[in-house]
């Protein structure tokens, strides 16, 4: 379609025209053109905020993103080969995560599909986001249901993530940079996302709720107890305290109320809903059978319970190891070999000035290792960390340098310090640094060489005085080599390098598994894994290293009960084999890792964090021989 054609349809349709489109896109174009009084003919570029706006946006939901994360990893598994990427937006339309194929960063970021871009209605005219904040709705748009002629390569489905308390949280996105022509190709993409929006919306109900009694809903017994659809919670007086969603559409639904009025729904007795009381529902636990936990709800349908008893402890609020009593390198990692020598070197080179360049695959703890060299450094600044890659290259010196009083135009009256003045005095951490743009490599090693800042609007350089530790998934080496990285910033980087194994060759993965079990629990308490759910854990190989396992047992540790992980608690994608029955549980641990491994000992030893010798010997024990 013409941008013509486009301009003509948006016109002729606010005045009452029908052109086939779905009324929810044809009420979005009237409130672009009414309420925001966007202008079609005015195509403009996809908005990207700032990275301290950002980083005030992502801060506000870090609560909701913490707990979302596995379910994110999970959905983006599952579409990824089909080339979407996923965003999760605030209630505002910010992208605060973003998960994509970071080979195609450049034409996401150009499309808007990336962290910071703004996808709010009147910012950006009709787009999936923008739409579902507004509706309340999940929805997809297509291509030319866009307002905005520079959206209409995209397809984009997006669901709306409610708190506990009815209110809109967020909005999860995946979207097709250029897609199958027709509409109803997305309506399985829209199938993906609201299932994952249910799942994310029950483990924060659960990871909130915990002097509450919990009930879990199914229409059928069947998934009662591995996928539940909704979920509510009842305070001590039986009153509703909180509900996912689903549980919010079943209650209106029972009283013929609104659900998009939460507050005609939180706070009444739950009898009002159900015919049955708050003991009668209490009652509804595991200890019978799911066909037998049948309630009928006040308009006459039948729905099957779980009811789960409040664990009067703190859930989701993880005790953060970042915060813990044990001296910095004590949380590195455990007692090997590896992590030993990774220890002497930060205690050695922690307390010079020495740049330091950290390598390491996604999600294997670069970040956490860097804010250990900065503890271990004793500076007295603040630990300033920047994401190089989400940085534009029009807001590198703003961003970076910081900016006087009216120095541009949508320029704080009070000017700005940049980042890289925060952390005087302290640690600059360069994240992602391998994704620097050239513009923005060339001003770093303008600072680093001479170590002041010039404030865009200033002509007055200002000393900055800063220890750099840089961060890439990518081989630094390996991009100067291709000419895609300054050689000579490189080296100014890199004056020590610390290289962090992926979590499938860490020796100390028990190790480091019973320090995440000990986070996501309750102080003193720590999480437990039942035989069959760690030997799940200890035979998945990790892509995602410390970061996806650390996800996984946020949102298991969020779903389970009294602490205790079953496999039915963990992120799907992990792999649920049963295992043969009856079977001793250290037996079933050593089979299902010699099998993730394909019967390599030395492997299945080191992720056992025992040594071949002793695996050999238990292996005999149990009477298993080789796999191959
Ligand atoms: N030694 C450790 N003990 C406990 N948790 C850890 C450890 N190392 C990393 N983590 C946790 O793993 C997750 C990922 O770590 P981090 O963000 O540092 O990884 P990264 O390599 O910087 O990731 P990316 O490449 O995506 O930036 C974080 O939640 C962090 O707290």
């Amino acid at each position: 379609m013409s941008f013509a054609d486009h301009v003509r349809e948006i016109e002729s349709v606010s005045q009452g025209a029908r052109t086939g489109r779905d009324d929810l896109v044809v009420e979005s174009w009237r409130r672009c053109l009414e309420d925001y009084q966007l202008d079609p003919s005015r195509a403009r570029e996809a908005v990207i905020v700032s990275e301290t706006l950002l980083r005030e946006h992502r801060q506000q939901s870090e609560d909701l993103v913490r707990i979302a994360r596995s379910g994110l990893e999970r959905l983006y598994h599952q579409v990824a080969e089909q080339n979407y990427v996923l965003l999760l937006s605030d209630r505002q339309g910010v992208t605060v995560e973003f998960l994509g194929d970071p080979s195609f960063n450049n034409n996401l970021r150009k499309a808007g599909l990336f962290l910071g871009s703004e996808w709010s209605e009147p910012r950006a005219g009709t787009c999936a986001v923008g739409a579902c904040i507004a509706t309340g709705e999940a929805l997809t748009i297509h291509q030319t249901d866009h307002f905005d002629m520079t959206h209409t390569p995209l397809s984009c489905t997006a669901a709306p993530i409610y708190d506990m308390h009815g209110s809109l949280a967020a909005v999860l996105d995946i979207s097709l940079l250029s897609s199958p022509i027709l509409k109803t190709s997305q309506n399985i993409a829209r199938h993906f996302v609201s299932s994952t929006v249910r799942r994310i919306e029950l483990a924060n109900l659960m990871a909130h709720s915990r002097n509450d009694l919990v009930l879990r809903f199914a229409a059928a017994p069947e998934f009662l107890d591995v996928d539940p659809e909704a979920a509510i919670t009842l305070d001590g007086s039986g009153r509703i305290s909180g509900m996912t969603h689903g549980g919010a559409r079943i209650l209106a639904t029972s009283c013929g109320l609104d659900w998009r009025r939460p507050q005609d729904i939180i706070g009444q007795p739950v009898s009002r809903f159900f015919d049955a009381d708050v003991n009668e529902l209490a009652a509804l636990t595991r200890s019978r059978l799911p066909q037998d936990r049948r309630i009928a709800i006040r308009d006459g349908s039948i729905l099957y319970a779980h009811a789960i008893e409040p664990q009067q402890k703190t859930k989701g609020v993880p005790v953060s190891s970042e915060r813990s009593a044990v001296p910095a390198v004590g949380r590195l990692g455990g007692d090997t070999p590896e992590m030993d020598a990774l220890r002497r070197k930060v205690i050695r080179l922690g307390r010079t000035s020495l740049p330091i360049l950290i390598q390491g695959e996604t999600g294997t703890g670069k970040e956490f290792l860097a804010r250990i060299i900065h503890d271990a450094s004793g500076l007295k600044g603040r630990f300033v960390a920047i994401n190089c890659a989400a940085i534009p290259d029009q807001l590198v010196e703003s961003e970076l340098f910081g900016y006087l009083p009216g120095a541009f135009t949508g320029a704080l009256t009070k000017g700005r310090k940049g980042l890289i003045e925060e952390a005087d005095g302290g640690t600059l951490f360069l994240d992602e640094i391998g994704d620097m743009s050239p513009t923005a490599q060339s001003r770093l090693l303008r600072v680093l060489a001479e170590g002041e800042v010039l404030p865009v609007g200033g002509s007055v350089p200002r000393k900055v005085d800063f220890r750099v530790v840089s961060a890439s998934h990518r081989s630094l080496a390996g991009l100067v080599e291709k000419g895609l990285f300054r050689g000579d910033l490189y080296y100014r980087l890199n004056a020590a390098m610390m290289v962090l194994p992926s979590l499938r060759d860490r020796e100390d993965f028990p190790w480091l598994l019973d320090r995440l079990l000990e986070k996501h629990g309750a102080a003193g308490r720590p999480l437990r894994l039942s035989d069959a759910a760690r030997c799940v854990v200890l035979g998945y190989d990790w892509p995602g290293n410390i970061r996806e396992l650390d996800n996984a047992l946020a949102f298991a540790g969020a779903l389970c009960e009294e602490g205790l992980i079953e496999v039915s608690d963990l992120p799907e994608h992990l792999g649920r084999t049963p295992l043969p029955e009856p079977v001793n549980a250290r037996e079933a641990e050593l089979r299902a890792v010699l099998s993730a491994c394909d019967g390599n000992v030395s492997e299945a030893a080191r992720r056992l964090g025992i040594d071949r010798t002793t695996l050999h010997r238990q292996m005999r024990r149990f009477n298993i021989g080789k796999l191959h």
